[in-house]
């Protein structure tokens, strides 16, 4: 029998393309929250005996965390055999050491938290820069998926004479290789990070990329600030609109208001279910699933 795939973040197209890609049967849950915020959640399908798929990307995570483990817990109590997350976008990856002392290593506290009710992870380009290997934090089986040959598809197709630009080294993993792949120049800018909201950004002499499309490559789009300031500078600089190719749109606080008052056309995959999307990853995601699911 097929496994059963619950979606909890209301992301149904990609339930849907994964139902339809991975072989595993839609299922239903009912999520809602009592007038004091306490979550209620419920399986509506029969799951005795059979293995549970659950996608859910943790773009909200202290909202989606307590009902993704009621869920998971409940599975288990209603006679699941397994439980596998597809989690596109795992959150509290970015807080992976004590920059200030007394600080929280959240990446760590939360996977401590989250492992325990899986069995398998796939995850989208999870945020390791400092650790490297993801089974450090999820030890137990897991795929991640990089959606780099999606996004390099998706320029080569839309955009002519690309010149793909990181906002800073942390990117330099994304956007080189979605280079390689787009068959396309990069250059990698320098970011100084002066608060949660506030960036600053130095670009190099791009004068020789004058006739090209910028292509901003990042993997998260959080407030958008990293973006807005990178448009600042090229735009100072003497190049055209930016186009904003992020793999999670996140979109915390204002930032869509943001990115269109500034004329910055932001694609993302469907990681996380926004009108921004235009890149579906659900073919990739789907030989990840098959690997790991039983
Ligand atoms: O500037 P915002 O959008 O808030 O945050 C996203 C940025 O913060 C970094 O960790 C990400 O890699 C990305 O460059």
């Amino acid at each position: 029998m097929k496994p059963l795939l619950f979606c909890l973040d209301g992301n149904l197209a990609l339930q849907a393309g994964l139902a339809a890609r991975a072989r595993l049967q839609p299922a239903a849950c009912q999520l809602r929250q009592f007038p004091d915020e306490e979550s209620y959640v419920r399986v509506l399908s029969d799951v005795q005996g059979r293995d549970s798929v659950v996608l859910c990307s943790l773009h909200r995570p202290n909202s989606l965390f307590i009902p993704l483990c009621f869920l998971m817990e409940n599975l288990r109590e209603l006679g699941s055999r397994s439980v596998g997350l597809v989690a596109p976008y795992l959150a509290y990856m970015r807080q992976d050491q004590r920059f200030h002392p007394g600080e929280v290593i959240s990446a760590r506290l939360f996977a401590a938290l989250l492992a325990p009710h899986i069995d398998w992870l796939v995850t989208v380009d999870p945020h390791l820069h400092r650790i490297h290997d993801l089974g450090t934090l999820y030890p137990l089986p897991q795929r991640v998926v990089h959606a780099a040959p999606a996004l390099a598809t998706w320029i080569a197709s839309e955009i002519a004479r690309p010149l793909l630009i990181g906002p800073d080294s942390e990117s330099e993993q994304w956007v080189s290789e979605v280079a390689r792949l787009a068959k396309a120049p990069f250059v990698v800018l320098q970011k100084v990070r002066l608060g949660d909201r506030q960036v600053a950004v130095s670009v190099p002499d791009i004068e020789r990329w004058r006739e090209h499309t910028p292509v901003l490559i990042d993997d998260i789009i959080s407030t958008g600030h990293t973006l807005l300031k990178t448009a600042e500078h090229l735009q100072q600089s003497g190049m055209r609109p930016p186009v904003a190719l992020a793999v999670h749109g996140v979109f915390a606080e204002h930032a869509q208001r943001e990115l269109q008052a500034a004329g910055i056309q932001a694609i993302t995959s469907n990681s996380i279910s926004h009108a921004s999307n235009a890149i579906d990853l659900s073919e990739l995601l789907a030989h990840a699933i098959e690997e790991l699911a039983p």
